[in-house]
């Protein structure tokens, strides 16, 4: 399963009806409550990366990128542009990035 899959599996499911489909229940509720669980499952990561459970942040880690996809279909954001923005970081130090915005 690539993240790709998952957003085709997401699009596929926003159509699908609210009562049968988490993907279509959540964005039914619209971009703010697609984000507030987003959130929600972030924070769990955040603790179970906090606590050293490798198995529980695994089962987070799944639930922030799941949510992630949920969150950006819901401002129809593409994740090929999301990529996009990281293939142009591609080669640039995270610190030298940092640097230079400071400057600025
Ligand atoms: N990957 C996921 C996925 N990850 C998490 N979730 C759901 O996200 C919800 C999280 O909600 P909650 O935080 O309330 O659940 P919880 O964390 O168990 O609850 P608490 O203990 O925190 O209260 C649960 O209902 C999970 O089942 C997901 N729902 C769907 N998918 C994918 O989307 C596909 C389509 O699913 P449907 O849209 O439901 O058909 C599935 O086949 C999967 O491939």
């Amino acid at each position: 399963m690539t993240l790709d899959d998952l957003a085709a599996v997401i699009a596929t499911r926003s159509t699908a009806e609210a009562s049968e489909s988490w993907t279509a229940k959540l964005l039914a509720q619209g971009p703010a409550k697609c984000a507030e669980k987003f959130g929600e499952e972030a924070v769990e990561a955040v603790i179970e990366a906090v606590r050293g459970d490798k198995a529980a942040l695994t089962n987070e880690a799944a639930d922030v990128l799941f949510h992630l996809l949920v969150m950006l279909k819901s401002r129809d954001v593409a994740l090929d542009d999301v990529m996009a923005e990281l293939a142009r970081r591609q080669g640039t130090s995270g610190l030298a990035e940092k640097a230079a915005r400071k400057k600025g």
